[in-house]
């Protein structure tokens, strides 16, 4: 059994790659980074330090790589001959990787070849169905060898430090949730998935409480001057602030999706305790990167407020997150910088700024949290 891995980074290697490689399967790494795919194809092995409550190492064997920019056809023969097809490469690369698996798979199919499970596991909602559609506009009988399947990926994986090499440290907790319908009672056994009939109230439960909380700690330990992550939700100010953007999304959650109040609040109480693991070399800067595609109109921050907005529930907290995103000036984040050169163009014009606040939301003028969003806008 083959599985094919796009993206060797930190999920690649500290969740996924694991997960498969416990499952059995030999692992094919695709990257379009050399020197990590040079490393993957010299090393017999590499290290998963899961850090936390109950440490321990995971020695990951039987892998290899293959450079999915200067190799196509090894890539191609991967995709005719692969039993499961993997990707966590950030989900704007997914359409740049469409193309490679529409051939891929066409050829598969040309050659007689099985049909084979693709999964995205990326922060976004049906990432799969993105990647699905974008392969179709290239292959469109593509369903005939291919069944596509929503996942929720959940493991916080740090940037990891020089010199580490292919080793990664990661928390112990992981959660892998695929949706099982499309497999029709064939999918795959990988005993580190939980299967589940309806993706839908995870993956929002997931993006809205895990992701948003990450993220509000970033970007509010960011605009008090802090560094590492642990320590920003260690400052009281920060803190106070998460949980109440937390308490929002949490109301959210409750009415749309019926979770008990109780279960939702430990869920909080377990993520918070999740983003303190003072191991976890984590940085705000890491956790706040791309900050255009955070506040994007079904993303962590404006998805739930805007969901509030139209119930008629308060968003405040949420706002103000939106409020610190558009404080975070990181040099060597080209999503940032691009943020602050447009904040920079509308600043002291009110009606440029609401323009943007729309432009970069979504939110248009007549939707109920226009006005608040304007507002931080104007004074950002
Ligand atoms: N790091 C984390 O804690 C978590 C990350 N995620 C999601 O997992 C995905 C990956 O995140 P990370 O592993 O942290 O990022 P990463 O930056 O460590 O890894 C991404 C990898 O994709 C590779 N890549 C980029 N373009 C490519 C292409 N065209 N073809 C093949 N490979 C390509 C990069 O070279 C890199 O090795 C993202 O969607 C992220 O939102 C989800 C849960 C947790
Ligand atoms: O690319 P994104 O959306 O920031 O995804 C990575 C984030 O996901 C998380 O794992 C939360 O699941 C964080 O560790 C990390 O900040």
């Amino acid at each position: 059994m083959k599985a094919l891995h796009f993206g060797a980074g930190n999920i690649g290697r500290g969740f996924v790659g694991v997960l498969l490689n416990e499952a059995g399967y030999e692992l094919v790494f695709a990257d379009v980074a050399a020197p990590l795919i040079d490393a993957l194809n010299a090393q017999d092995s590499y290290t998963v330090h899961e850090v936390g409550s109950d440490p321990r190492d995971i020695e990951v064997t039987g892998f290899s790589g293959v450079n999915s920019a200067e190799d196509p056809q090894g890539l191609l023969e991967h995709i005719k001959t692969a039993d499961v097809i993997t990707t966590a490469v950030g989900p704007t690369v997914l359409k740049i990787i469409a193309p490679a698996l529409a051939e891929g798979l066409r050829a598969r199919a040309e050659a007689g070849g099985g049909t084979v499970a693709v999964m995205a596991c990326e922060n976004a909602i049906n990432a799969t169905d993105g990647l699905a559609e974008s392969i179709r506009e290239a292959y469109p009988e593509v369903d005939r060898i291919a069944v596509f399947a929503n996942t929720a990926v959940d493991r916080i994986v740090p940037n990891q430090a020089p010199g580490q090499g292919l080793d990664v440290t990661v928390e112990t907790y992981y959660e892998w949730a695929v949706e099982s319908p499309a497999f029709g009672g064939d999918a795959p056994r990988i005993p580190g998935i939980t299967w589940v009939e309806d993706l839908a109230p995870y993956i929002t439960r997931k993006l809205f409480t895990v992701n948003t909380g990450h993220a509000a700690t970033a970007y509010f330990g960011y605009q008090a001057g802090i560094s590492k992550i642990s320590d920003a939700l260690a400052d009281p100010g920060v803190h106070a602030k998460v949980e109440g953007v937390l308490a929002e999304t949490k109301a959210l959650l409750v009415e749309k999706f019926g979770f008990e109040p109780e279960v939702q609040q430990a869920y909080v109480d377990k993520i918070l305790t999740r983003f303190a693991n003072p191991h976890l070399p984590d940085t705000v800067e890491r956790v706040g990167r791309a900050p255009l595609r955070k506040i994007s109109r079904n993303e962590r921050f404006i998805g739930p407020a805007a969901e509030l907005a139209e119930r008629g529930l308060d968003a405040t907290a949420l706002v103000s997150a939106v409020s610190a995103v558009l404080g975070f000036d990181v040099a060597d984040d080209a999503e940032a910088q691009q943020l602050q050169d447009r904040l920079a163009t509308a600043r002291g014009d009110r009606t440029a700024a609401a323009a943007l606040a729309t432009e970069l939301t979504g939110i248009d003028a007549e939707h109920p949290l226009f006005p608040a969003l304007a507002e931080v806008f104007a004074e950002a």
